[in-house]
């Protein structure tokens, strides 16, 4: 097992930095760029969001911020089974949506290798990790029709253990693999991951004795990533889960103090904030490492349900919420770049980049004739994509357009874990200067609703019956 993270000299080489120069009108121009000033005026606020946090924390309601000091016996445990399950399964597939689902995805995409399903000798006889988030019919079926059941795994999560699609994935799955296996011996495929006390799900893992992980009641779907929701499929596919838990232990540290200037999650967030309350309402996440593309994702939901909120604290109709984007470092220059660069003054990108790539790509020196190929020659893909990043900042910085940097030093499990758990902090904060509540998501329910309504769910006939009355489209607007 590795300890690294117990040298000091190591955690200060891996930590991961946030360079905020270009938020500032120092470098964006005044138009534009926000003022030290405007930071040092919200003390007062964030000094009263600090104090929240940490009571809210010691009331037991912030559980995102316990997860990587009390998980010391459920990392055994998920730890042994994985080990004990070794070699047995050549498929570990996660079924659940949004919450349930994004970091595992994230998690495997930053920290294994990029073709792990494919190359058996990345995988070292462990699983191969699917993770469908959707009922795609089309893809669902063909996910079923691909994989050997009798060599696969299945981790249904889900918190509340009642979600739709993760219940209708379940059993499609259930019945495929009773087919395949027989009914004896199917509990031995599925493992369960959902609240201890409540919902469906937990009455199904007992009754077919499954074996189950419990997701805190204190830890909504979606800060969930380093409880059992992310960590099972982590550790059955070789990631060091105690140095995830590790990194988000040393991001707290970091993050105790109360000075925004100190203070990697506060200092993001109130210049977030601000840009937001200055009429840049998206906010693009841009990775430069193809590693922490997912990373994105998850933290688009992170930030839309946490921050998207209609109501404030005091029940005011506040309509809130800056809109998480997506992009990705190179690909988007050719993509997006050109909208960042001269469409509207509307956004904020956070880059984010890494020193170490893990590998090196030398670019040959062909054709020597053509210059306009040549110069490429001994330069390498790190140079290239480097490069790319700065000259995007730069472009940008010149173009007045707000812009961030997170660097990883390398992307391992402890920046990983320092990561994640800095933009859960940081979520918390913005969500305390908006005035909201950040741990709720009431805007998702209407839709669900009919939906239920219209399949026929017991107690939402109202909804079913609005369903059907809902007003007539003009045929005419359908071309
Ligand atoms: O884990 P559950 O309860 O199945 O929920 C899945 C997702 O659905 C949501 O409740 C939104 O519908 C998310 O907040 C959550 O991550």
């Amino acid at each position: 097992m590795s300890k690294r993270f117990q040298d000091k000299n190591w955690c200060q080489r891996m930590r991961i930095r946030l360079d905020v120069n270009n938020m500032f009108s120092e470098m964006v121009g005044e138009e534009h760029g926000l003022l030290r000033k405007e930071v040092d005026d919200l003390k007062e606020e964030i000094k009263k969001a600090h104090e929240n946090i940490h009571r809210a924390k010691n009331e037991g309601k912030m559980g995102f911020m316990e997860l990587p000091f009390t998980q010391k016996e459920v990392v055994e445990e998920i730890r042994s089974l994985a080990n004990e399950l070794k070699g047995k399964f050549d498929n570990f597939v996660v079924l659940g949506i949004g919450g349930s689902a994004l970091g595992n995805i994230a998690l495997q995409t930053a920290l294994n290798d990029p073709y792990y399903n494919y190359k058996s000798e990345a995988r070292d006889n462990r699983p191969r990790l699917f993770v469908p988030d959707n009922v795609d019919p089309a893809r669902f079926k063909s996910l079923l029709e691909t994989l050997d059941l009798k060599r696969t795994i299945f981790n249904v999560i889900s918190k509340s253990g009642s979600t739709a699609e993760t219940m209708s994935q379940f059993l499609i799955a259930r019945k495929a693999v009773a087919e395949e296996v027989g009914e004896e011996n199917v509990s031995r495929h599925f493992i369960a991951t959902t609240s201890q006390d409540s919902g469906y799900l937990i009455k199904i893992a007992k009754r077919e004795g499954f074996k189950t992980f419990y997701i805190p009641e204190n830890v909504g779907g979606r800060f969930s990533v380093l409880t059992p929701v992310g960590l099972v499929s982590a550790a059955f596919c070789g990631i060091d889960i105690e140095e995830l838990l590790a990194g988000a232990a040393y991001m707290d540290e970091i993050c105790r103090t109360e000075n925004v200037w100190e203070n990697p999650a506060y200092l993001n967030g109130v210049l977030q904030y601000l840009a937001y309350k200055k009429g840049k309402p998206l906010s693009v996440m841009m990775p430069y490492v193809h590693a922490l593309k997912d990373v994105a994702d998850w933290y688009r939901q992170l930030w839309a349900e946490s921050l998207g909120k209609k109501v404030d604290r005091e029940g005011n109709v506040v309509n809130v919420g800056p809109t998480p984007i997506k992009a990705l470092g190179a690909t988007d220059q050719h993509s997006q770049v050109q909208l960042y660069m001269e469409g509207p003054y509307d956004k904020v990108i956070t880059f984010l980049e890494v020193k170490d790539y893990g590998a090196e790509v030398e670019i040959p020196g062909s054709y020597k004739d053509i210059e306009g190929v040549s110069y490429l020659g001994g330069h390498t893909l790190n140079e290239l994509i480097q490069t790319e990043k700065r000259a995007t900042e730069l472009a940008l910085t010149k173009n007045g357009r707000l812009n961030c940097t997170i660097t990883l030093p390398e992307v391992n499990e402890f920046t990983m874990g320092q990561l994640l758990y800095m933009f859960e902090l940081q979520t918390a904060l913005v969500g305390e200067l908006l005035n909201i509540n950040a741990f709720n998501q009431p805007g998702v329910e209407l839709g669900k609703h009919y939906t239920y309504g219209v399949l026929g769910r017991n107690g939402y006939e109202d909804k079913k019956e609005e369903y059907f009355n809902r007003p007539e489209k003009n045929d005419n607007l359908i071309i």
